[in-house]
């Protein structure tokens, strides 16, 4: 078959280019210095069926189908140096706006630029529950990432399995899953800060600004009601005063929330529903595009628009965070609102993922900054509403804490290569309680690798890479983490980040060319550390065993035991030094010699060698 060679470029309808934004830059036209642009690339669909054109044998035959699209647009925010920006939650937050005032859609998916749509029935799967029964308490509907274009073995765990198919199914039992930022369709109510509806019969979702809202659940009762009714009637009672503080002061932004929240409910079709849409409030012919809606919708994405609302405080995405989407999420849970996990058979969505050492570890190093950050922060789950259900608190507390297990994995790294070079075992002897809370932690973690991998259905090897890179992110990352969180909150040191970066693959003998591209970054010392800590200790248990008198060999064999289960965790990392096909890069051999060099030094300084006799050391291993 014949390859198709396409350039990457993203086309439009009349089959031209997209030229791109800022292809020709002009003063105050370029990135980063710009005004806000909408682009309607394709209008409104109307509002009867369109069928399509019959098909002449090349083509389908189109029409039985209606063909109509929905309607597409471009946004970008305007731009300029001086404000910050928010990057994406202040993006999001921009279409929030900018999309209240085109087409106001009660329920809003959210996809990064690396993901894509992979099941065309995947919207409707998480409509359905929004618009079930009690769907009116959920505040977004999370599916899982799932990504392409990953090294066969998946070397650095990208697909990060046993989070998205253990610990997140195991949140939909609880309150939800957490918002893990892209592949989530949200209701727009909920990203407006609102609560949800109570269960009782008291003031529910938007009382505070819309006292009324209560009402269509009688509206149920009153089929014919269409929401541009139900609007102007509310203008009295709406508490105007607080509107402009919240959302900022574009009318149009601000009646349409009203319309928002009763879109988004479940059709008022039982007697138990309780906070009903009126039928056929869906179906209401909508008003086409003016020139002044429009220039509203640029007017709401200006820089300025935001100043003195709450936006970014307690409205849309929460910004200050390098993971606003936990904390977006978590602002949600925290306000009662349940979330669904919903995974479909076909996968939902698709991404792309960094499958190289370099840009892996700085990936994880931002989510655990921003998890250091959240722990530090009034978002810590300990300080949460009493609405977050209990073991929920608990799981964001974990989101909170990973970070800092980094500090215990470090010292358990380090504890095998002690024992070998100082001859002594973590205890002096071994006693029947030191055995039983061996045995009791080892049949836990046991318990849990098998519950883990039988429930979710994972293989065992993507368990191990799971672990694997745990313990790799852990040593490196998720300690930069630490300590650049701690950082910030004591010095108020600022963090920047650069986006994840995306997969090159240019290379067209090697899918995963991208998997070999070595970056020397800091990060990889403690791993490399810990690698030849550990090597050099073998080296030195061995040779002191075979040149001792009295050699002890079973002492060494539970020595090196542990020494080696911690090298085998870091192995993916060691390849990952090593570069392609052995072209190990000299930076590596640089720092591998200091380190090497310096662990020799301080142990001569700390034990000279030739008294190496057994300090005390009562242990024999079994
Ligand atoms: O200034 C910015 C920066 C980022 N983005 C968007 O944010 C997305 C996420 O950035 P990426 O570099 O792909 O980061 P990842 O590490 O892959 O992202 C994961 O982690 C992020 C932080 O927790 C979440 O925001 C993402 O949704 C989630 O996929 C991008 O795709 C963009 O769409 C912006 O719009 N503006
Ligand atoms: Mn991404």
């Amino acid at each position: 078959m014949e390859t198709l060679k396409i350039p990457k470029a993203t086309w439009m309808a009349d089959s031209t280019h997209w030229p791109g934004t800022w292809t020709v830059s002009a003063p105050e036209h370029s990135r980063g210095d710009h005004a806000s642009i909408i682009q309607v690339m394709l209008d409104p669909p109307r509002d009867e069926p369109q069928n399509g054109t019959e098909g002449d044998g090349n083509s389908m035959d189109l029409s039985e189908v209606d063909i109509r699209l929905p309607m597409l647009v471009y946004v970008t925010r305007e731009k300029r140096p001086g404000y910050d920006h928010n990057k994406k939650a202040g993006a999001m937050n921009a279409l929030v706006r900018a999309s209240a005032i085109m087409s106001n859609g009660p329920f809003i998916l959210n996809l990064d630029c690396d993901h894509y749509i992979y099941n065309s029935k995947a919207l409707r799967e998480g409509i359905c529950f929004m618009m079930d029964r009690d769907g009116e308490r959920i505040c977004y509907v999370q599916f899982p990432q799932r990504f392409e274009g990953i090294d066969p073995s998946d070397r650095y765990a990208n697909h990060n399995t046993v989070f998205f198919d253990v610990n997140m199914r195991a949140l939909d039992g609880l309150q939800g899953p957490v918002y893990v930022g892209t592949g989530c369709l949200f209701r727009r109510t909920a990203l407006y800060g609102f609560e949800p509806p109570r269960l009782e019969d008291n003031p529910g979702c938007c009382s505070c600004c819309f006292p009324r809202l209560k009402k269509p659940a009688t509206v149920a009762s009153a089929p014919d009601v269409d929401p541009e009714d139900v609007q102007l009637r509310e203008g009295d009672e709406m508490n105007i005063a607080l509107i402009p503080k919240k959302f900022g002061n574009s009318s149009l932004l601000i009646e349409s929330v009203r319309v928002a929240a009763i879109q988004g409910q479940p059709l008022a079709d039982h007697p138990s529903v309780k906070y009903g849409r009126p039928p056929g409030a869906l179906t209401v012919p909508r008003e086409p595009l003016d020139a002044s809606t429009i220039a509203e919708a640029i007017n709401v994405i200006s820089c300025w628009y935001e100043d003195k609302t709450e936006w970014g405080q307690s409205v849309g995405w929460i910004y200050g965070s390098v993971t606003e989407d936990v904390v977006t999420g978590y602002r949600m849970h925290n306000r009662g609102w349940r979330s669904v996990y919903c995974v479909t058979k076909r996968d939902a969505f698709r991404g792309t993922a960094p499958i190289n050492l370099t840009d892996r570890l700085h990936q994880v190093l931002r989510w655990a900054t921003g998890s250091v950050e959240i722990f530090f922060s009034l978002n810590n789950a300990l300080l949460g509403s009493p609405r977050l259900k209990f073991l929920q608190r608990i799981a964001y507390l974990n989101v909170g804490i990973y970070p800092f297990t980094s500090i215990f994995l470090i010292v358990y790294c380090f504890l095998p290569a002690l024992s070998l070079f100082s001859n002594q075992f973590i205890v002096q002897t071994l006693n029947v309680t030191f055995l039983v809370y061996l045995l009791a932690i080892t049949l836990t973690l046991c318990a849990l690798a098998v519950l883990e991998i039988k429930w979710s259905g994972i293989e065992l090897e993507e368990w191990w890479r799971n672990e694997q890179f745990w313990l790799i992110g852990g040593t490196s990352a998720h300690l930069a983490a630490v300590l650049q969180g701690l950082l910030k909150v004591i010095a108020g040191i600022e963090i920047s980040f650069t986006l994840t970066s995306k997969s090159a693959g240019d290379d067209v003998d090697d899918d995963f060319a991208d998997l070999y591209i070595f970056k020397w970054t800091s990060l990889m010392i403690p791993p490399l550390t810990i690698i030849f800590v550990n090597l050099i200790a073998i080296a030195y248990g061995v040779l002191r065993t075979v040149y001792s008198t009295d050699p002890e060999w079973s002492h060494l064999l539970g020595g090196v035991f542990f020494s080696f289960w911690v090298l085998a965790h870091l192995y993916p990392f060691a390849k990952g030094l090593m570069g392609r096909r052995g072209k190990t890069p000299t930076i590596v051999y640089v720092w591998s010699g200091l380190i090497a060099i310096s662990i020799s030094l301080l142990w001569v300084a700390i034990s000279p060698p030739s008294q190496n006799s057994d300090i005390g050391g009562s242990f024999r291993f079994p």
